[in-house]
């Protein structure tokens, strides 16, 4: 500051010049007054540079850094409704608050006002409170002389000496945040290891959207082997990217370099990693990957125009991306069902279980190997197995590879290490399990398994295998027909004895039974050929069999001690099979004419789809009049007997019922539009979502689920199936259903977990407000949070329950076509957009007003907890 040498006239000289008091006075008071502003300076001095922080500024609690082209914003900020304050990197010009780096994520500050963040004495950044002198945070000490902190367009806040002109290329600073990443993976970050330093950079995510302390899933690179990156639930792996193929990870078939993303991935001596980079001059294109506090991996890319974060890509996506789905030497195909399937040579390890599709035990070899004497088969589109023990050659050809991997008698696959433009080059060798492998009906590579020669065939081997089909077939045909008569004779004389004193036996796999003659007396929907006239019936083949005898001794003669629940077509029991397998079953009444159809819907349906949110069918059994369902046991029955339960609703915090909703959500869109097939479920309700010992949600009866084909999108019945206070309006007046009743039905359902309160639906005459009407009138008062189940406790997010009343809302709009679809339910849950989110029209069906003649005939929650009609699912006509 050169005030003295100014040339403009100031007080000092107007003292001078004229000498009277008034002036004399108002020179030295504003003398005083430069001179305090003076010291003040030299001792806090304020941040000049937008983007910079010298070693002798402070930035204060309300001041940020802003990059040189106002992309990033530095400061501390609070999440959602806590009340902790963090230092954090967030978009500038993204109006809701998206931050893609913490600095003290696990040490967060009480209050702001007296925090600083400034350039320590040993060259490091540090977040103090100036109050209790507490340092919350600091970078790395560095041997600075005079060092500097930017934030940079790229969203890395660096450390550099002052008079550095370096700041080209990330290796170069002497601390940056790029490398001690939170969640988010930004463009041209690294993830992955500097093997010099032993840096390890990963992704972790957040405890919950408003907690960014230190969450369960982390997203990291393992250099050992062929390298390949695995998502972490704390210890234990949940996803595999498979290794980088020159092209793509191979467990990422759909990951195209495309004209604004570019992929890299360097494997060098001394570092090893992943990045991505914005490409184009379309301006600028804002991308992240990040992991997200339920374990998603989310790329989000935003959408100028809409304001909003697209959702460009996610994983894990269906149930073969889970870890190990198949086990050792078992490959998963989402496309088919069952989805493991042994590798050609190898067998079921434990055919019990994987009959009951629990694939993890996997396969083992048919034939042991012979060395030498070996083939290989090829194997096409698949996703590498895992890799961290794979030998890499990237100079080998494929030829040389197949000859190393014969000579070594533990080498049990090959493979391209590369592939580029469809060529392949170099060469990996795996020992050992091979592990985690998958096909894809495109977009995987070739790999080669070493089998014993006689199983890949050759004259001799053929010849063999041929001999042992006709005898085995033969052999079959003989026990068939032994163990026909023998099932006659045993029945004939058993029919007359007492259920307990039937002998007990199971029928295992499929060959066992043909589905078309067991289902002789049924009638065979009109949708039997699934849209397209050639569906096989593969599924229902693979489907067990159970026998009367074995389900009335798992259920202890279908005792009412093993009585879990009852629904509108018959009982549910617990059982427990001669292996120890939990079991529920579901027995249809013998009176109900109605179960019938419902049944072989369900079976039909549920045998095709497979996902972590929809229950597993294990089996069915029809015998004579008997007609029952067996299904995974769900320790935690039904989200009815908890949510409505006063004794038990405590059990649901806020963070199990969001994980519920969340939960539901993905079942649903996998019904709507990720399975192969498109799925109403038409009776979406609390009692039809089962909790497992987690209190993981899984969507359970598809009694009265219906398919839509092709492009079909809504479909009328005069036979309305449902239960009311879950139907949406159009289904319930005119039978119109669509993938919008469901989200109806989804949103009263959201209602509920938030409230712990049941919808009553419209089957009374009094005019009271039903949940629905409830929840959008405090919505509109603004006192959305006094929705909320007191029983849920203190310890929940203010905005995300908000959200999720929000969405409750927008699901439960009177018109269809104002509802979301499932797929954008899912967004909006999980990108916390709540600013984003369109506000909610009124709800159908908020009067209880309606009357309508219902008859209902049992409740599944008789025995838990008194008697509703309202809950029961019912099946009624509607006119045209
Ligand atoms: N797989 C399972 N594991 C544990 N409990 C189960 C299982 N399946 C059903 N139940 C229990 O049995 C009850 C009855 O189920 P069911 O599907 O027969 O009828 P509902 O869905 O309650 O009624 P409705 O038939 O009217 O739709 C459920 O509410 C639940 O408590």
């Amino acid at each position: 500051m050169d005030f003295f040498n100014t040339k403009q006239p100031n007080p000092l000289y107007a003292f001078t010049q004229r000498n009277s008091n008034r002036e004399r006075m108002r020179a030295l008071k504003y003398c005083s007054t430069v001179l305090l502003c003076l010291s003040l300076l030299t001792l806090f001095p304020v941040v000049t540079s937008k983007d910079t922080l010298s070693q002798t500024q402070l930035l204060q609690h309300d001041q940020t850094l802003v990059s040189a082209s106002d992309v990033f914003e530095l400061g501390l900020f609070k999440p959602g409704t806590t009340s902790d304050w963090y230092l954090g990197i967030w978009y500038k010009n993204i109006q809701e608050k998206t931050v893609v780096w913490v600095a003290n994520r696990n040490t967060p500050l009480w209050n702001s006002y007296s925090a600083t963040l400034k350039i320590g004495d040993h060259g490091n950044l540090v977040l103090v409170d100036e109050e209790t002198k507490k340092i919350a945070w600091s970078s790395n000490e560095t041997q600075a002389v005079n060092p500097i902190a930017q934030l940079l367009d790229s969203g890395n806040l660096v450390l550099k000496e002052a008079n550095s002109t370096r700041n080209g290329t990330t290796d170069e600073f002497l601390w940056q945040s790029f490398d001690y990443p939170t969640n988010t993976l930004l463009p041209d970050m690294k993830l992955g290891w500097n093997l010099s330093t032993g840096l390890d950079r990963y992704i972790t995510s957040w405890k919950s959207i408003e907690d960014p302390s230190t969450g369960d899933f982390s997203f990291k690179l393992n250099h050992q082997g062929f390298p390949e990156i695995f998502l972490w639930n704390k210890q234990n792996i949940t996803y595999r990217s498979g290794p980088w193929n020159g092209e793509r990870f191979s467990g990422v078939p759909e990951m195209t370099a495309s004209n604004n993303i570019r992929f890299n991935f360097v494997a060098k001596p001394d570092e090893v990693y992943y990045s991505y980079s914005i490409l184009g001059n379309l301006g600028p294109i804002y991308s992240r990957l990040t992991v997200s506090p339920t374990g998603d991996l989310q790329r989000f890319i935003w959408i100028e125009s809409a304001n909003i974060w697209n959702q460009y890509w996610y994983a894990p996506k269906d149930q073969c991306d889970r870890f190990r789905e198949c086990g050792p030497y078992g490959v998963c195909d989402s496309n088919a069902s069952p989805v493991c399937k042994c590798l050609e040579g190898f067998g079921p390890k434990n055919l019990q279980a994987w009959n009951l599709r629990d694939g993890s035990d996997g396969c083992v070899r048919k034939t042991e190997l012979g060395c030498l004497k070996d083939k290989f088969l090829v194997l096409e589109n698949m996703k590498l197995p895992e890799s961290g023990g794979a030998f890499v050659d990237m100079n080998m050809s494929l030829e040389s590879c197949k000859k190393t991997c014969l000579e070594n008698c533990n080498c049990s696959a090959y493979s391209d290490a590369r592939i580029s433009n469809g060529e392949g080059s170099g060469c990996v060798m795996w020992t050992g399990k091979l592990m985690d492998l998958r096909q894809y009906a495109e977009g995987g590579q070739s790999f080669y398994v070493r089998l014993a020669a006689s199983e890949l065939g050759g004259d001799h081997g053929k010849a063999k295998r041929v001999i042992m089909i006709v005898v085995i077939t033969v052999s079959i045909c003989c026990i068939l027909l032994l163990s026909g008569l023998v099932i006659y004779f045993i029945r004939k004389r058993n029919l007359n004895l007492p259920i307990a004193h039937r002998e007990s036996s199971k029928l295992k796999g499929s060959f066992e039974r043909n589905w078309d003659s067991l289902l002789s007396e049924v009638v065979i929907s009109s949708r039997r050929d699934f849209c397209s006239g050639e569906k096989s019936n593969d599924e229902l083949d693979q489907l067990p069999l159970f026998d009367f005898n074995t389900l009335a001794v798992a259920t202890d003669n279908f005792s009412n001690r093993n009585k879990l629940g009852e629904g509108g077509f018959g009982c549910v029991y617990k059982g427990t099979l001669v292996d120890g397998q939990e079991v529920a079953v579901k027995r249809l009444s013998t009176n109900s004419e109605q179960g019938t159809e419902e049944f072989k819907n369900e079976v039909e349906l549920i045998a095709r789809l497979q996902h972590r949110n929809l229950v597993r069918l294990l089996g069915f059994c029809i015998d004579e009049d008997e007609k029952m369902l067996t299904y995974e046991y769900m320790e935690n029955k039904s989200l009815h007997s908890i949510l409505f339960s006063e004794a038990r609703r405590s059990m649901l915090d806020w963070q199990k019922r969001f994980k519920i909703i969340c939960g539901i959500a993905r079942g649903l869109i996998y019904l709507h539009q990720d399975s192969r097939l498109r799925i109403i479920h038409r009776d979406l309700k609390a009692s039809n979502i089962l909790l497992d010992g987690d209190l993981a949600p899984k969507i359970s009866d598809f009694g009265m689920a219906r398919l839509f084909c092709n492009d079909q999108t809504e479909e009328n019945t005069r036979r309305v199936v449902g239960t009311f206070g879950y139907m949406a309006p159009e289904y319930a007046m005119d039978g119109l259903f669509s993938t919008k009743s469901d989200v109806f039905s989804f949103g009263v359902l959201v209602l509920e977990i938030i409230s712990g309160k049941r919808n009553k639906g419209f089957y009374s005459s009094n005019t009271e407000l039903n949940l629905l009407g409830n929840a959008w009138k405090l919505w509109n008062e603004g006192k959305g949070l006094e929705m909320i189940d007191p029983d849920v406790g203190e310890s929940y997010s203010h905005s995300e329950v908000l959200r999720c009343m929000q969405v409750g809302l927008l699901c439960v709009q009177e018109r269809a076509e104002d509802r979301p679809t499932m797929a954008s339910v899912v967004l909006m849950l999980s990108s916390g957009t709540a600013t984003t989110m369109p506000n909610p029209k009124n709800p159908g069906f908020c009067l209880e007003g309606t009357e309508s003649a219902v008859e209902a005939d049992s409740s599944s929650d008789k025995q838990e907890e008194g008697y509703s009609v309202n809950q029961v699912t019912i099946s009624t006509l509607v006119g045209r």
